[in-house]
């Protein structure tokens, strides 16, 4: 899959975002190890604090349909500039992308940034760092 089609299915699944207290939209799409795709979008909550972002959605569905190691992952929303994904889902991409992997950054306007992981959160917390071995 190209990056411009991922981010197509990251538009698509941004249609799905449950946003009525932001109207703050975004898709994502993460494509998993085997290269199938997941996408998610923002669901948010009248608890605010509750609402998730569509970046953890798309992960939290190749993660459960067991794909632990996304390859690369497309976010997109109406920002002017790429969008910059959250600290919550900088930290939840540094548990299932490795250190390397692409995170394709979009808008609705076309433009399109790509980051590693690494230069979205240095230093991440990992398990290693409290775990043996
Ligand atoms: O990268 C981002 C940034 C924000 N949001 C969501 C959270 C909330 O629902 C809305 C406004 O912050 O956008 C995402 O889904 N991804
Ligand atoms: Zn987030």
């Amino acid at each position: 899959m190209t990056e411009k089609e991922l981010l197509k299915a990251a538009v698509d699944a941004r249609n799905q975002a449950y946003v009525p207290y932001s109207n703050f939209p975004v898709g994502a799409a993460a494509v998993s190890g085997t290269n199938d795709v997941f996408t998610g979008c923002n669901i948010e909550n009248a608890s605010y604090g509750l609402s998730n972002c569509a970046e953890r959605t798309a992960i939290f569905k190749a993660v459960s349909e067991g794909n632990q190691n996304v390859q690369t992952l497309a976010v997109v929303a109406d920002t002017d500039d790429p969008v910059s994904p959250c600290g919550a889902c900088r930290q939840v991409l540094s548990e299932f992308l490795a250190p390397s992997a692409k995170v394709i950054l979009g808008n609705m306007k076309g433009d399109m940034k790509i980051v590693t992981v690494h230069e979205l959160l240095p230093g991440a917390f990992q398990a290693e760092d409290f775990q043996d071995e």
